[in-house]
């Protein structure tokens, strides 16, 4: 993982493409929206992470932040400890066992706001704090798979404070999953293979905002696109956007990339490795949890490194399968990965700051579950992306307004054709 030479800010650079995060954080500065509170982070420590906890200290928390493994960046772990309201729990090179026990020590802080990345702490704080939970104000969560967790727990029952679902807002389904995944996931892929995409057979495992954002872009670079899907209407949007579609373990035998994009569970598993043609580049841009990387070790007889960031699996037949960055996702495993672009991340961490305000804020009493972030902080956030890129757009009339209000008394037809 490329790092800042030391002494230099970590966050110089990616500052330079976040104007949102540095305008909230001055305004938040005048304010103290968060004083008072202890706010803990779980989420890859990248620079984007960085700029977001200094957000959230202009806003006058003090703040607790563990990582994830394998995206941990040192030059950033060593300039948050260097400011006075940020503590870091977690360390470059620490497996899941360490870091768990990093995410229990971060809860024994009592944190009154949880920003989440994949629903790690959330959950944790649920399972094995459960006295803490009740005390704990509010959380939000800006990742997929974070959600989808989320959900079964709401579902149950067991949320004991309220959560923002910040993956689900319009401003993060649009940029941050669709564009800013495909992005940073394909360039990495590209950088870590030293492989063109052009005229090469690239499966895209998974048809959601990454999937079809991924499967979008690699064909406008040349590639043959086939996607695979379990769900009957995701499949029909990639056959009617002009991918192929068929079965996983029909696809592998031709594929030149395979790259999953589901967020669930031992999507490509033993019969797809059996089946996957000789050299296939095999990757992850939704999570470490998606390929069966035991399943993959046990059928080979031998693995080898040839380049910084590959495993090459040799087969008993002598095929290879090359898996990209040990199965974790790419974008942010890898040698010189930084996670998302800039500007995306710049959105989503403001979201993620407007999001733990508004759940401290005067008179807000929200039920505990899972929540939508109100439409006012999605477009607040919008109109501000907006005003820094200098764009201005139309505004809804009076007339048009009160003719959508009214429901009676319309003249004419008022069909889809009109
Ligand atoms: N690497 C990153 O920077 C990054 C950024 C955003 C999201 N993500 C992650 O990417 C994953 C996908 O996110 P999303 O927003 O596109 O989710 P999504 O729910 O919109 O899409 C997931 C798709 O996968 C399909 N799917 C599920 N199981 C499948 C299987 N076995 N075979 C084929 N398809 C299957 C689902 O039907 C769905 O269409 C999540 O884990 C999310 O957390 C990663």
């Amino acid at each position: 993982m490329t790092e800042t030479a030391s002494g230099a800010d970590p966050l110089s650079w990616v500052r330079e493409f976040s104007p949102i995060l540095s305008t909230l954080a001055a305004q938040y500065r005048e304010t103290t929206p968060l004083s008072d509170q202890y706010v803990a982070v779980s989420a890859p420590m990248t620079p984007h992470t960085g700029l977001f906890v200094e957000t959230l200290a202009a806003a006058g928390a003090t703040v607790g932040v563990s990582g994830e493994p394998g995206s941990t960046h040192r030059d950033v772990v060593a300039h948050l400890e260097s400011l006075p309201s940020v503590t870091t729990f977690s360390t470059a090179g620490m497996d899941g066992a360490e870091l768990k026990e990093a995410q229990r020590e971060l809860l024994g802080e009592r944190p009154d706001l949880i920003a989440d990345d994949g629903s790690f702490l959330l959950s944790l704080v649920h399972d094995e704090f459960p006295a803490l939970a009740e005390s704990v104000v509010g959380g939000c969560e800006q990742t997929t798979g974070g959600i989808t967790r989320l959900s079964a727990m709401d579902d149950q029952d067991v949320l004991s404070f309220p959560v923002y679902g910040v993956n689900e807002t319009p401003m993060k389904d649009t940029f941050d999953n669709v564009h800013g995944t495909a992005e940073s996931s394909i360039s990495n892929l590209v950088s870590i293979t030293n492989t063109m995409i052009g005229g090469k057979t690239a499966v895209v495992v998974g048809y959601g905002r990454c999937g079809r954002g991924i499967a979008t872009k690699l064909r406008d670079l040349g590639a043959d696109t086939v996607v695979t899907e379990v769900d009957p209407r995701r499949a029909l949007a990639a056959i009617a956007d002009g991918h192929r579609v068929t079965e996983l373990a029909d696809a592998v035998g031709d594929a030149d990339y395979v790259i999953t994009a589901t967020g669930r569970y031992d999507v490509v598993r033993r019969e797809h490795l059996e089946a996957m043609a000789d050299d296939a580049i095999l990757t992850s841009i939704g999570s470490f949890i998606e390929i069966d990387v035991d399943a993959l070790a046990t059928l080979a007889t031998g693995v080898s490194s040839p380049t910084p960031g590959i495993d090459r699996y040799t087969l008993p037949d002598g095929r290879t399968i090359n898996l990209v960055t040990e199965g974790k996702v790419v974008n942010l495993s890898g040698p010189a990965s930084a996670g998302n672009p800039s500007e995306v991340m710049d959105t989503t961490f403001a979201m993620m700051s407007a999001a733990l305000v508004d759940l401290v804020a005067d008179g807000r009493t929200l039920e505990a579950g899972l929540h939508q972030v109100p439409d006012r902080l999605d477009r607040r956030i919008a109109e501000m992306k907006l005003d820094s890129l200098e764009v201005t757009i139309d505004e809804v009339t009076e007339s048009q307004r009160s003719y959508h209000r009214e429901w009676a008394g319309h003249e004419g037809v008022d069909s889809a054709e009109e």
